[in-house]
């Protein structure tokens, strides 16, 4: 396979490219000027596209590289990949589901935990030395609190699962009702903002769920509400969400994702009620070598004309 031409979209994993490096002609995009540079030269050598959440395979790139068979994504998102046309043009897609479904289910309630006991402004106090000047304010007790999941798919439910080990009632909402739990479903979500204290986005990033969490959601959830985000930035109206909590009309936020990563409103940055984390939800050095294997054991299984690990076209 080593003649097989693979195109790395951004940096992902050392070990991942390593591995690639090993087993084809590895191409990595950042080493080229510009896009079109790369095109130019090696539009005619690429038949796979290891792509990220952070660089997919768009519109520009599948008619930029007409030899391109498989896009294997190192990631379980998969909206930075234009699947239509990937359809139409019979490139086969995959990603990364289940591998990572624990450590973005974890980070989901580290995320709830630092916001509501303000963990790292606590931590702040004790680096900046004000503890020797008095003790640090109360804050807010999460077991027991309603929690508010969107999207009830494997990591929805890993959160639901950890959530109902703090004694939290939890309801959802997603397209249509699941079958076979007890969680309540709203078929609106500013029904479930009105009903849930902690509202967590986890659900797939489709043209549906973008701006999900907007100015009536946010109002619905209320000045003691809690937003959490481990999907992607554009689920949430990021403008809306800044100004909710620099009013005072929501109550706090944990974010892995942002609208234009890696920049972050300024104005959150000031603010003692929100938790900032760099896109991490994943990023656990086990998890990434399962994904990278992942990735890797996709791309040899379609050279080798052998069914796909993890298909989604
Ligand atoms: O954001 C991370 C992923 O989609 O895996």
């Amino acid at each position: 396979m080593e003649s097989i031409g693979v195109l790395l979209t951004s940096p992902m994993n050392p070990y991942l490219e390593q591995e690639l490096g090993k087993r084809f002609k590895l191409f990595r995009f950042w080493d080229f000027p510009s896009a079109d540079d790369f095109f130019r030269e090696h539009s005619k050598s690429i038949r796979a596209v290891v792509g990220s959440s952070f660089i997919g395979a768009d519109a520009q790139m599948i008619e930029a590289l007409p030899k391109m068979e498989i896009v294997s994504s190192f990631s379980v998102g998969l909206d930075k990949i234009d699947l239509v046309r990937c359809k139409e043009k019979g490139i086969r897609v995959t990603n990364t589901p289940d591998v990572l479904t624990e450590d973005v289910a974890d980070l989901a309630l580290a995320l709830i935990l630092a916001t509501l006991r303000r963990i790292c402004e606590s931590d702040r106090y004790v680096r900046s030395g004000a503890w020797k000047r008095g003790d640090f304010k109360l804050t807010t007790k999460f077991t027991g609190k309603s929690v508010g999941i969107i999207g009830l798919g494997r990591i929805g439910s890993a959160i639901a699962k950890r959530a109902e080990g703090f004694s939290c009632p939890i309801s959802y909402h997603s397209r249509t009702e699941k079958p076979g739990t007890n969680y309540k479903y709203y078929p609106s979500v500013v029904e479930l903002a009105s009903n849930c204290q902690i509202l967590v986005v986890a659900c797939a990033l489709t043209p549906e769920t973008r701006h999900i969490i907007n100015r009536e959601v946010i109002n619905a959830l209320g000045p003691k509400g809690v937003v959490i985000n481990i999907g992607r930035g554009l689920h949430v109206d990021e403008p809306e969400l800044v100004s909710a909590l620099v009013e005072g009309r929501l109550g706090g936020a944990g974010l892995d994702v942002f609208e234009n990563e890696p920049n972050v409103p300024e104005e959150l940055l000031a603010l003692d009620n929100v938790v900032l984390l760099p896109h991490v939800g994943s990023g656990t050095v086990e998890t990434r070598k399962d994904m990278a294997d992942l990735v890797l054991g996709n791309l040899e299984a379609h050279f080798l004309n052998k069914p796909l690990l993890t298909p989604v076209v």
